[in-house]
């Protein structure tokens, strides 16, 4: 489902991504773990087009992110084509970001209605399917600032997958969350992963990765320095890296 090689991006004279590799199956969920600043969220961001790298290739669903191939050649893409490509791809932030003027329903059914073209009665059946996928079915009215951050998050999660995603990714979903109000999130997010979503998951909650994730990768200065199972990273790092973020994160 992705495939990134080599993928460089500096900004001005900071190198934040110093040649990532890596290959994400279908189905598969991958945790990155990593200090601050480490340049987690800025490959999350590449992989969706958000920015934009200054070397190597990432690839999802077989299209290459920014680029795609005619006769050999590699031809830039247009914004129409980018806005095509975005569509495998859901993310979900940090911060919510909800449409404020909008209630939870019209936040999920937005991109539907306005993006694919569907009827706003269509939209409005699958947003209500979603709000109910994600514990909110009693609030499609609601306006996010009438929501708790849990519920607000988990509007954006319902919002990311009204385009049928093939791929989430998740931008620490739950580091603006009151701790009371995590559970929630990890639990739809558990579920999504059950079904068989492909998800990277950008987090600090090394319960999440141990449980649910197949694979942890963990991030420091713009490198990979490990990768494998919850069981490799977690509990037997190989690198002093690893060990010592892990000693101050458990
Ligand atoms: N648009 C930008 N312009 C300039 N510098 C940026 C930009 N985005 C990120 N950076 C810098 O790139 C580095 C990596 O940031 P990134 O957000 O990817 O790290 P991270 O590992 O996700 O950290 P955190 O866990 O704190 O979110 C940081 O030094 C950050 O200040």
């Amino acid at each position: 489902m992705v495939e990134a090689r080599g993928v460089r991006k500096s900004f001005g004279d900071l190198e934040v991504l110093k040649g990532i590799d890596l290959t994400v199956q279908q189905g598969e969920v991958v945790s990155f773990l990593g200090p601050s600043g480490s340049g987690k969220s800025t490959f999350l961001r590449c992989i969706n087009h958000l920015e934009r790298i200054d070397g190597g290739e990432i690839s999802v669903n077989g299209h290459l992110v920014g680029y795609r191939r005619h006769n050999g050649k590699k031809y830039e893409l247009k914004p129409k084509e980018v806005a095509a490509a975005r569509r495998d791809v859901g993310m979900v932030f940090q911060r919510f970001n909800l449409f404020p003027h909008l209630t939870a329903i019209e936040n999920v059914m937005e991109a539907p209605v306005f993006v694919k073209g569907l009827s706003r009665a269509e939209a409005k059946a699958s947003a209500q399917d979603l709000l109910e996928r994600v514990g909110l079915g009693d609030k499609p009215a609601v306006y996010p600032s009438a929501l708790s951050g849990g519920q607000q998050q988990r509007v954006a999660i319902a919002r990311a997958l009204a385009m049928k995603p093939k791929l989430m990714l998740f931008d620490e979903p739950t580091s603006a969350l009151d701790p009371e109000l995590v559970g929630e999130v990890l639990d739809v997010m558990k579920s999504l992963a059950g079904e068989g979503m492909t998800m990277i998951v950008v987090t600090h909650e090394i319960g999440f990765a141990r449980e649910v994730c197949d694979r942890v990768v963990f991030m420091d200065g713009g490198v990979i320095v490990e990768a494998g199972s919850p069981r490799e990273v977690l509990v037997a790092p190989q690198h002093d890296r690893t060990k010592s973020f892990l000693s101050k994160v458990l």
